[in-house]
């Protein structure tokens, strides 16, 4: 009974109108219990066969027929654990154990753990496997490519399909490997379909089929295809097929000629010796055919240990990687780090430059015995002294460094030079100005009220710093004036503004920037963590092969999904939990509102972000391309979300459009549990949740509709 039919296999790459044809009109017979050795030279075509066999790929034309069902079909299970697959590539979790390596692929397979244990004693006596304990990366390539072969085998398949198993292997190896399957085929169902460079050991194979550019050139034991060439060796057969099969020219004309039809012609020349009768009717649908009764029960096993096999590999993957934890819980723990020591900060180590023109000698500034306000003979009213030297007193140090000029100019000077970020300007008679101002009132001469002024001069291309400056000096002027007016018994109130701030609705008057961003950089932050991450972990995987064969064992986009989720959740929270009490207690940052909520919160942000992560890299084809798109989509996101500037200065419709983005009404909500103490049930924090499990849910769609589509 066959075990797998491949009949008319027509298969391209690339697009329909030009393709690249990989097999043609391909026809082939594995019989059950019995070695088939699939040769032929590097690139005519092998991997895309046994990848259609296995149902990683589909035919374009034609059709193959696997243990009585077509792969993919529903309960044929193929994929999944009727099939055993050892690909060309190593296709192992690299931190993982040799032990938990076979323990991993015998669960996803549905083996009880005793089974496993049984069947791993076996394997490591026959394929001399590398210690339990000893780790992929630190097996050789032999050792790897054993072990890839145990796990093929460990669920003992119907079919067993090795790519290439003894690529590296020593010679006694091989012939173990090679009698092992000898003595297992004789003995049981099991098909195996191999393929090899080392054409002469497929001599113990049962049947043979010799490829060559898409097209298998013949089909028979290799008793019969030696006798029938008259050679002694199976290379020198294929040797003279492969020249009796044409040139390539020949060939290539032929497949040119076919391209633009629906379905191509066979293009087998008619030298070509199919020397097998397979005694098959061309069209004939061929009958479902029931998997034996201890893999019907694999088929169904559940998704629960799945999941857990596929969690467990997840975790050790991702603590094994010393990249992995530090990304995980040390980044947050830098970056935060970074943002509250270097952002919102007082700034310092600034100067500013100071010029008196009623001050010649600074040092007089400093005299204790200097008197600034006192009372003239009468006691009517105030006189004053060098007021310019009680402003440079009360300004201090502490919002810049003071440096005095004898000349304006000079002042001038070094602020153009930017060695001084502005200087104040007292006028010669400010002290005299100040006082007509006061005693004239609104009958003051302009002149006066020029010069009673501070004229400052200050650098406003760095705003921030400019911002500051401003801000401190007139505080400062305005404490000054107070002061002044006090010691001459008159009211505060004529120096005061008639606008007052009150005590603030919300927050206090000093909120700092750092504050106000918080909650979006923390925010962003954890967001791209996760999707950095989530998106390096798949590609790799993808890349090593490891999703492909973890699909092909049986488990399904759906399980690999969740798997996925529920690792990344529990870390997620994690790692929320870490980065609120790290910047609760170490930078002492207040929480008017729930810590919980906010946990949540961040914890969705998270998982939203690991599965954005998964959406870049179930369509992205490389790291470079993810990158990009994590990049090109961090600064719009962050320039948007009304984290450095208000939302309320874009225009309309940029404002509409960014409160569907990810952290716009998200940082707003965590805002308002920061600074105004609501809870989850307001409107304007429990719509933070829903923008976010509403992004969560988008992408969730987007991953599993790629990830089926590629399953
Ligand atoms: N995904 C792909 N897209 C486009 N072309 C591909 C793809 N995969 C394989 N090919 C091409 O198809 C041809 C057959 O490749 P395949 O891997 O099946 O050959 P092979 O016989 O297994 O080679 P080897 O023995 O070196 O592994 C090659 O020319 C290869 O470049």
């Amino acid at each position: 009974m066959a075990a797998v039919e491949v009949r008319n296999g027509y298969k391209y790459y690339g697009s329909k109108s030009n393709p690249k044809i990989v097999l043609n009109q391909l026809n082939m017979n594995v019989m059950r219990g019995s070695i088939y050795g699939l040769l032929g030279a590097s690139g005519c075509g092998k991997t895309t066969l046994l990848s259609c066999i296995v149902g990683q790929r589909r035919l374009n034309g034609g059709e193959v027929v696997v243990l009585g069902a077509k792969p993919g079909e529903p309960g044929s299970g193929v994929p999944g654990s009727r099939v055993g697959f050892m690909p060309q590539e190593i296709a192992l979790v690299e931190e993982m154990t040799v032990k938990e390596t076979i323990f991993y692929f015998g669960r996803i397979y549905g083996l009880t753990d005793e089974r496993i244990r049984e069947k791993f004693k076996l394997l490591k006596e026959l394929l001399q496997l590398p210690p339990a304990r000893q780790m992929i990366k630190q097996c050789s390539g032999g050792q790897q490519r054993r072990l890839s072969f145990a796990c093929a085998m460990i669920h003992d398949p119907e079919l067993l399909i090795l790519d290439e198993p003894t690529v590296g292997l020593d010679p006694m190896l091989r012939e173990k490997i090679w009698d092992f399957l000898v003595e297992t085929t004789r003995n049981s169902k099991l098909a195996v379909i191999i393929t090899t460079h080392y054409i002469e050991e497929a001599k113990q194979a049962n049947c043979i089929g010799l490829m060559r550019n898409g097209v298998l050139l013949a089909e028979d034991t290799p008793t019969n295809i030696m006798i029938k060439f008259g050679t002694q060796s199976i290379e020198d057969a294929f040797l003279i097929l492969s020249q009796r099969q044409g040139n390539e020219d020949e060939l290539a004309q032929i497949m040119d000629h076919n391209k633009n039809q629906a379905l191509p012609a066979a293009v087998l020349p008619p030298e070509v010796i199919d020397t097998h009768e397979p005694n098959m009717p061309e069209k004939q649908p061929i009958p479902f055919e029931e998997p034996l009764n201890e893999n019907r029960k694999k088929i169904f096993f559940t998704t629960k240990g799945r999941v857990k096999a596929l969690m467990t590999k997840n975790f050790v993957q991702l603590f094994r990687q010393p990249s992995g934890i530090i990304f995980m819980l040390l980044f947050p723990i830098i970056q935060l780090t970074c943002f509250y020591l270097a952002i919102g900060k007082t700034p310092t180590n600034l100067e500013i430059g100071v010029y008196s023109g009623e001050v010649e000698n600074y040092g007089e500034c400093f005299d204790e015995n200097l008197v600034t306000v006192y009372k003239d003979s009468d006691n009517e009213s105030c006189l004053f002294n060098k007021l310019s030297c009680r402003y440079i007193r009360v300004l201090g140090d502490d919002v810049a460094t003071r440096k005095y000029y004898a000349s304006e100019a000079d002042a001038l000077n070094d602020a153009k030079r930017a060695t001084t970020v502005g200087y104040l300007h007292f006028a010669q008679n400010f002290s005299d100005s100040i006082l007509s101002v006061m005693e004239d009132g609104i009958h003051s001469s302009d002149g006066a009220v020029d010069h009673a002024e501070l004229s400052i001069h200050i650098d406003m291309t760095d705003q921030q710093v400019a911002y500051f400056m401003q801000r401190k000096l007139r505080d400062k002027f305005s404490t000054f004036m107070r002061s002044v007016v006090k010691d001459c018994n008159v009211s505060t109130a004529i120096v005061d503004l008639p606008v007052q701030f009150q005590e603030p609705i919300f927050g206090s008057t000093d909120i700092e920037f750092q504050q106000y961003c918080a909650p979006g950089v923390v925010m962003t932050m954890v967001f791209f963590l996760a999707t950095l991450m989530t998106a390096a972990v798949f590609i790799s995987e993808r890349m090593d092969g490891i999703w492909d064969r973890t699909l092909l064992a049986g488990v399904s986009a759906t399980e690999m999904l969740w798997a996925h989720l529920l690792t990344q959740l529990i870390i997620m929270a994690l790692q929320s939990f870490e980065v609120i009490m790290y910047i609760g207690l170490v930078f002492d940052t207040y929480n008017n509102g729930d810590t919980t909520t906010l946990i949540g919160l961040l914890t969705l942000t998270a998982f939203c972000g690991m599965l954005f992560g998964l959406f870049i890299s179930v369509f992205c084809k490389s790291h470079t391309e993810a990158n990009f798109v994590a990049t090109g989509a961090f600064y719009p996101m962050i320039i948007l979300c009304g984290l450095l500037w208000p939302l309320e200065s874009m225009p309309q419709f940029l404002q509409d459009l960014v409160m569907v983005l990810p952290f716009t009404i998200p940082s707003i909500s965590a805002r308002n549990v920061i600074e105004k103490g609501w809870s989850i049930t307001h409107e304007k924090v429990y719509n933070g949740f829903l923008v976010m499990a509403g992004w969560t849910i988008i992408f969730f769609v987007l991953c599993l509709i790629g990830i089926r589509r590629k399953a």
